[in-house]
């Protein structure tokens, strides 16, 4: 089947190739002059992470491998200095490779590797679930957590490619899907409207990993992501749309330790950026309903338990987009038409808190959110 190849202009000129058996485009990016590979992945990707190994093996790279935790556990100053060791261990140069294989917890943390070991060495990703594939993988966000707060170390590094392997989202457990689906529906909202409406005609085909609608919405939303980041690498404006809902997201899921998928906290984050939008004047009740009906038709949530407020406001408060003591929200005036809301009062935010809030026992629906499972037992993805 054909690969779709989506370019992306950073520090360096990259593609992101989205298809099926995509292994084989592996040593040509290494290139020649490489001799080490370190192939950083999640237990999950164990088997596909093995293939790899033989594969560059027979191709004449030394290859080693670096299994990290699961989920957010991977994103710690931990793990990274435990595969910086293995890579003064084995003596990685700078013509040597990282490879990120697996969910946006291990891009992120090969990414950020890579960025620190030498002060750079190339990373090639290899995004195993949706969300790495529509956003994580792409664009050169890497980092780390730290006890305060999601994402706080990192750095801009970009990959030498991005390999999108739709086979592997089959054995990829339904919840992890949906919550990939949070940040494609936010490219709906920030640029690309077209999406909503594909979503919006069949829901249960957005969340069927085998129907063609997914390699559309793939597709879609990586070019979203490439063209934002191609135009503002460093975020300096317009690439803090990528962040829609992303303030309120990151306070939850620092106030849940992590315990909610990234995803489903920007489903969430989604709805309280709309609220806050229409309290603030810019955006029709229309829009937000279809932000709600939309992420609920995936089996997203789109409100939070009461009672957390104080905490929540103290983890946005420590949010990138803030300057000094003003915190600066990325809301919409329209569909695809996002600009910024600065210095909102408490009161305002109180109240998008509010519009998002629910007893507990009156949540709807709340489907396995908190109720992270360990890692999958199925079969490993027979990609690569
Ligand atoms: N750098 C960026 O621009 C960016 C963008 C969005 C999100 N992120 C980060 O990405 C992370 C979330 O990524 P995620 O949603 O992929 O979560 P994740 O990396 O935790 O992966 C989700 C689960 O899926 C498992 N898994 C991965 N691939 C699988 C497969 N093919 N089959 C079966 N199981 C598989 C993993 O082991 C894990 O249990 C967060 O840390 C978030 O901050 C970064
Ligand atoms: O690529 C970006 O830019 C994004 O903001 C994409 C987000 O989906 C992603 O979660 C990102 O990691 C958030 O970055 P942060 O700078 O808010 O930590
Ligand atoms: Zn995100």
């Amino acid at each position: 089947m054909s690969v779709t190849r989506v370019a992306v202009t950073a520090e360096r000129s990259y593609d992101v190739l989205i298809g099926h058996d995509l292994a084989g485009e592996l040593p040509g990016l290494i290139g020649a002059g490489t001799r080490r590979v370190l192939v950083v992945h999640q237990g999950a990707l164990a088997g596909p992470a093995e293939r790899i190994r033989a594969a560059l093996t027979g191709a004449g790279y030394e290859v080693h491998l670096s299994e990290v935790p699961d989920g957010e556990d991977a994103k710690t100053a931990t793990v990274a200095a435990r595969c910086w060791e293995q890579l003064g261990l084995a003596g990685f140069t700078r013509d040597d490779v990282v490879i990120g294989l697996g969910g946006g917890a291990a891009t992120d943390l090969a990414g950020f590797v890579a960025a620190t070991w030498l002060r750079g060495v190339r990373v090639i990703q290899v995004p195993t679930t949706l969300l790495g594939m529509v956003d994580a993988a792409v664009g050169g966000k890497t980092g780390i957590n730290t006890a305060e707060g999601k994402n706080l170390v990192g750095s801009f590094h970009s990959p030498i490619g991005v390999l999108c392997d739709l086979d592997a989202l089959e054995t990829l457990p339904a919840a992890d899907l949906a919550a990939g689906l949070a940040e494609v529906v936010k490219c709906g909202f920030i640029d690309d409207p077209r999406i909503l409406e594909l979503v919006e005609a069949d829901p249960d085909a957005a969340r069927d990993p085998s129907a063609p609608v997914v390699r559309e919405l793939v597709e879609r939303a990586v070019a979203t992501k490439a063209r934002v980041v191609s135009a503002d690498l460093r975020e300096a404006d317009l690439r803090e749309i990528l962040n829609y809902g992303h303030t309120f997201a990151h306070a939850i899921e620092h106030h849940e330790h992590f315990r909610w998928r990234h995803g489903e906290a920007v489903s969430v984050g989604l709805v309280f950026a709309a609220e806050l939008a229409r309290l603030a004047g810019h955006l029709e009740g229309g829009i937000v309903d279809r932000h709600r009906r939309i992420l609920t038709s995936l089996g997203l949530p789109t409100s939070y338990p009461t009672g957390s407020w104080d905490d929540l406001l103290t983890a946005m408060r420590r949010d990138k987009k803030t300057r000094g003591a003003t915190l600066r929200f990325v809301i919409l005036d329209g569909l695809a038409s996002p600009t910024r809301l600065e210095g909102p009062s408490e009161d305002l935010l109180l109240a998008a808190y509010v519009a998002v809030s629910a007893e507990p026992a009156l949540l709807v629906p709340q489907p396995e959110v908190s109720a992270r499972p360990a890692p999958s037992t199925d079969e490993p993805p027979e990609l690569l």
